[in-house]
């Protein structure tokens, strides 16, 4: 039998590191939309808690999407099939493989270059001749997060830009404060050798002194606060803005209000205003908004590659209780060699208390969960990707969209269910799934109390795999076990 990975006694020395690093882990969240309540688990995993520990960490959209901004290095690799739709067909269909073909201005095409582009990427290459065409044209484009569709726009902007005009001539709405800071770094990055040329941000706490004129060129802002310096405050004269961009339309209807502010200052704008669309998915509700917003568009979907069990071996524990999961989870863990793996626990408070376990027993994880900031969050993601960390225990705040190549192994210490309490298959998919095409093999444990096992079955008729019992005491069978 393989000897197992962690054991021993907690001591008092322990205690305070445990208790050290639970304080730097968990902060009072201060999330996107307001100042949550701290909660601070104690050494012996029971909690101090003042909030909804017991509830499942909701997935917010636009944290999500701000964090694989901020985890992201590079371009997601992507072979998907782009489909184009011309609002003029019988136009001849451009594509580009090179940044000069666009014949962009000397100090745009610089700025490219010292970004460390060398190529348009797949969506680049068609949306890009659109955007740049003459006379302008409006576009729609989807494309999974990461493909290259915000430095498409940034470009397009830049690329319109009269510096020597000093009033706004561009305008961006994203759906939060940190989504437009984010663009706005990369127009400041992109347009580094563009002199004269400047970026405003139009967000709550950005006061302007009455009387100001609004010089620079380029605003990029969240609705309300952008609808309020248009008409209340007469800040930016709409009529004058010749490329609008409304980025992040999934996140953008999803706030309440958001939709019908943005159709009113898109109704002020000049009709040869270039009017572009933005979105990483596209359910119906996101396309009829689009088009609802956008006039005659061209659109650009890029087909997301499906995820798959395929390559994924599934076995499942029958426990009696928590404590009962986690001796299985440490059978498991002491009988194969683990690389990096994923708990996924459904509340925080679980997640909390696993954390604990395991650190007791002298590992290295790492907790991820919904108190956290994003920045909090991407650091630690950040750790994790680095080896640092060899265990990262979450919740589902962490299951999609999150991609972490090297983890191979994924155990559900909760099944994720639904508010119905019925299994939640989408979840499970994006917790363990992987791409046909980039899917390398993994492995899936999932630690069931009994009475959840015809939850379990149920998941296995959905997607017609095979979920292979395991027993937690037969190390012979554990160590079989290969990925
Ligand atoms: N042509 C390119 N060559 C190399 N890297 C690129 C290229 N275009 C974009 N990138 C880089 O790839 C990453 C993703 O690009 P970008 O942020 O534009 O994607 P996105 O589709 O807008 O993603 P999201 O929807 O999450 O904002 C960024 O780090 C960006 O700097």
């Amino acid at each position: 039998m393989a000897s197992l990975l962690w054991g021993g006694d907690a001591g008092a020395a322990e205690s305070e590191r445990l208790n050290s690093h639970f304080s730097n882990l968990v902060h009072p969240r201060k999330n996107l939309r307001g100042i949550r309540s701290t909660t601070v688990p104690n050494i012996d995993g029971s909690l101090n808690t003042e909030d909804d520990d017991d509830e499942d960490d909701v997935v917010d959209l636009a944290a999500n999407s701000l964090l694989n901004k901020l985890i992201r290095q590079s371009l997601v690799e992507s072979s998907h099939r782009v489909e184009v739709l011309q609002k003029d067909p019988s136009s001849p269909l451009y594509s580009v493989k090179t940044f000069e073909e666009l014949r962009l201005k000397e100090e745009l095409l610089k700025g490219i270059y010292a970004m460390g582009f060398n190529r348009p990427s797949k969506i680049q290459e068609m949306a890009l001749p659109m955007m740049l065409a003459h006379p302008p044209q409006n576009l729609i484009a989807q494309s999974q997060s990461g493909t290259g569709k915000t430095a498409a726009f940034v470009l397009a902007m830049l690329s319109r830009v009269n510096a020597l005009e000093l009033f706004p001539q561009c305008l961006c709405l994203a759906p939060t404060y940190e989504l437009a800071l984010q663009t706005g770094r990369v127009v400041e990055r992109m347009g580094k050798f563009c002199v004269d040329v400047e970026v405003m941000y139009a967000i709550r706490g950005n006061r302007i002194p009455r009387g100001t004129e609004v010089t620079k060129q380029i605003i990029i802002g969240t609705p309300g606060t952008v609808l309020d310096w248009c008409f209340k405050r007469k800040l930016i004269d709409l009529t004058k803005i010749r490329v609008f961009v409304l980025d992040e339309a999934d996140v953008m209807i999803d706030t309440q209000g958001f939709s019908d502010q943005s159709i009113r200052i898109q109704r002020a704008l000049p009709s040869e205003c270039q009017m572009l669309l933005f979105s990483a998915t596209f359910e119906d509700s996101v396309w009829q908004f689009a088009e609802r917003i956008i006039p005659d568009p061209n659109v650009i979907k890029l087909r997301k590659e499906e995820l798959t069990l395929n390559n994924i071996r599934q076995y499942y524990v029958l426990c009696e209780n928590r404590k009962d999961k986690y001796q299985a989870l440490c059978n498991i863990y002491g009988g194969i060699t683990i690389g990096q793996a994923i708990i996924f626990c459904q509340t925080r408070r679980n997640a909390k208390w696993l954390t604990v376990e395991m650190m007791q027993d002298g590992h290295q994880v790492s907790l991820l969960s919904g108190e956290l900031t994003v920045e909090q969050r991407a650091s630690i993601i950040q750790r994790f990707r680095d080896g640092k960390e060899k265990v990262l225990i979450t919740t589902n705040v962490c299951a999609r969209g999150i991609d972490v190549k090297q983890v191979t192994i994924v155990v559900n210490f909760d099944l994720p269910v639904n508010q119905s309490e019925e299994p939640d298959y989408e979840t499970y998919l994006h917790r363990i799934g992987r791409t046909g095409r980039f899917g390398k093999k993994g492995l899936a444990f999932n630690m069931i109390e009994v009475d959840k096992l015809p939850l379990l079955m149920k998941i296995q008729d959905h997607f017609n795999s095979n979920i292979k019992q395991l027993d937690p005491e037969d190390m012979d069978e554990i160590e079989k076990i290969e990925y």
